[in-house]
């Protein structure tokens, strides 16, 4: 779906549908549900009779081919039950020093940009850090599959990674160089949210200062390699992580089809019916988040997400639904605060001039521009007083 057509149905279900509507997708039934009732109902459905679309499988065959994500049935649930092990947070636990390991490349990368930007302590590097975020996640996920041998997996991933590329190349009319100073209603709106997100890079403050406490380091002293122990104590740099996934949820949508007639609360979902719950909508309804919900506010998990907002389960779901959520949530949650804890000892970062807020619906959700950041060394230090955080010690005692 373009985000033109993404955009038209907002606007349309604003002045003519309402909360949760029907239409036709050729001549299949689908229904787009925002209703927290019916969400609930498709979160609490543990059924074989509903899963993931045919079209997905079909249309995304070369990139999941029959694997978990897009199974269904005794299929899937076979996978489920054998993979899901691997991701319990036992198992994650003790992954946290190879999530450290995984950062070193990058970690190097961005200090021989400093160099190469002067060195000095107040010395910014100007770096588009996507690239360097993805091989970071490949990296993970190829050293905990294939361990001493995760260059192979690299490859892999560096594969699947140019195939997703391809399967969702966005149009060349978004994307001519010289239309982004016009000030056309597109433009206004990404010049309003590159100031907004300002606000998120600024919030990293805070979070350094959590990390810096957490794992002993004051900007000019190193800070230790974080462990899980000191991962799990990070309690703003959590709720950073929580605030950026409902802001930018990077995958868009739960969807569900019925496999046979189902009955969902007062609904009767015929067989071979859509449903499809637009997660983004939901991060952003002010009726659930409150006057602030287009904000970036951390602060609003202070209580965790059953206090931060209106029925919860519908309300907040980057993870996706129940029976099919997110295997990889545990990985994917201490991974990030982990590379959050370990760059922000080391690195101050602002974000560039030249970014421009465009968060753009590919296969999952990204920066249409790249995510452009300076990056300076944190409290001004200068090369040599870094820590070593490939080689510091590790205390948790679960490795
Ligand atoms: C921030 C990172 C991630 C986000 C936001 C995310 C989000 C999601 C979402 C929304 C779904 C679909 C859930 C549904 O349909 O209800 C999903 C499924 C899945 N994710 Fe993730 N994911 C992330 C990282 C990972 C990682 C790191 C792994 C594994 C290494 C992983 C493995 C899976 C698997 C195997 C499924 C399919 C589960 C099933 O259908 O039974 N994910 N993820």
């Amino acid at each position: 779906m373009s985000k033109f057509q993404i955009l038209t149905r907002a606007r349309w279900r604003q002045n003519f549908a309402g909360e949760t509507y029907l239409y036709w997708l050729r001549r299949r039934p689908a229904l787009y549900v925002t209703d927290p009732e019916l969400i609930g109902e498709i979160g609490r459905c543990v059924s074989l009779d509903m899963g993931k679309p045919k079209y997905l499988q079909k249309g995304q065959e070369p990139l999941f081919g029959g694997g978990v994500l897009k199974a269904n049935g005794a299929c899937w649930a076979r996978q489920r039950k054998v993979i899901a092990p691997e991701f319990y947070m036992a198992r994650v636990r003790a992954m946290v020093q190879l999530m450290v390991d995984a950062a070193q490349p990058l970690i190097a990368s961005w200090e021989s940009r400093i160099d190469a930007a002067g060195g000095a302590a107040a010395a910014a590097a100007e770096v588009v850090v996507d690239g360097d975020l993805r091989s970071f996640s490949f990296d993970v996920i190829s050293r905990a599959c294939f361990g001493s041998d995760y260059s192979r997996g690299r490859e892999i991933f560096l594969r699947l990674r140019e195939l997703s590329g391809l399967m969702s190349e966005t149009s060349v009319i978004f994307s001519i160089p010289s239309l982004r100073h016009l000030p056309t209603g597109k433009n206004r709106r990404i010049w309003r949210l590159t100031g907004e997100i300002r606000s998120l890079i600024m919030e990293l403050d805070r979070a350094r200062a959590e990390v810096l406490e957490v794992c002993g380091g004051d900007g000019a002293a190193a800070a230790a390699a974080p462990d899980f122990d000191m991962v799990s104590r990070m309690r703003t740099v959590g709720m950073v992580v929580q605030e950026t996934l409902r802001l930018f949820p990077p995958s868009s949508f739960v969807v569900r089809e019925t496999f046979r007639d189902m009955q969902l609360g007062r609904l009767l979902a015929p067989k071979g019916t859509y449903l499809f719950v637009p997660v983004s909508t939901m991060h952003h309804d002010v009726a659930a988040w409150g006057p602030t919900a287009r904000l970036f506010d951390p602060s609003r998990f202070r209580d965790g997400v059953a206090a931060a907002c209106k029925h919860p389960q519908a309300s907040f779901m980057p993870f996706g639904l129940s029976a099919r959520t997110c295997l990889g949530q545990n990985l994917a949650l201490v991974e990030v605060k982990t590379l959050v804890a370990v760059v922000l000892a080391r690195f101050e970062f602002t974000l560039s001039p030249e970014y421009r807020h465009s968060p753009a619906f590919r296969l999952i959700i990204e920066p249409e521009f790249g995510l452009r950041l300076c990056i300076r060394r944190a409290g001004g230090q200068d090369a040599t007083s870094q820590a070593d955080t490939s080689t510091a010690p590790v205390h948790s005692s679960h490795n």
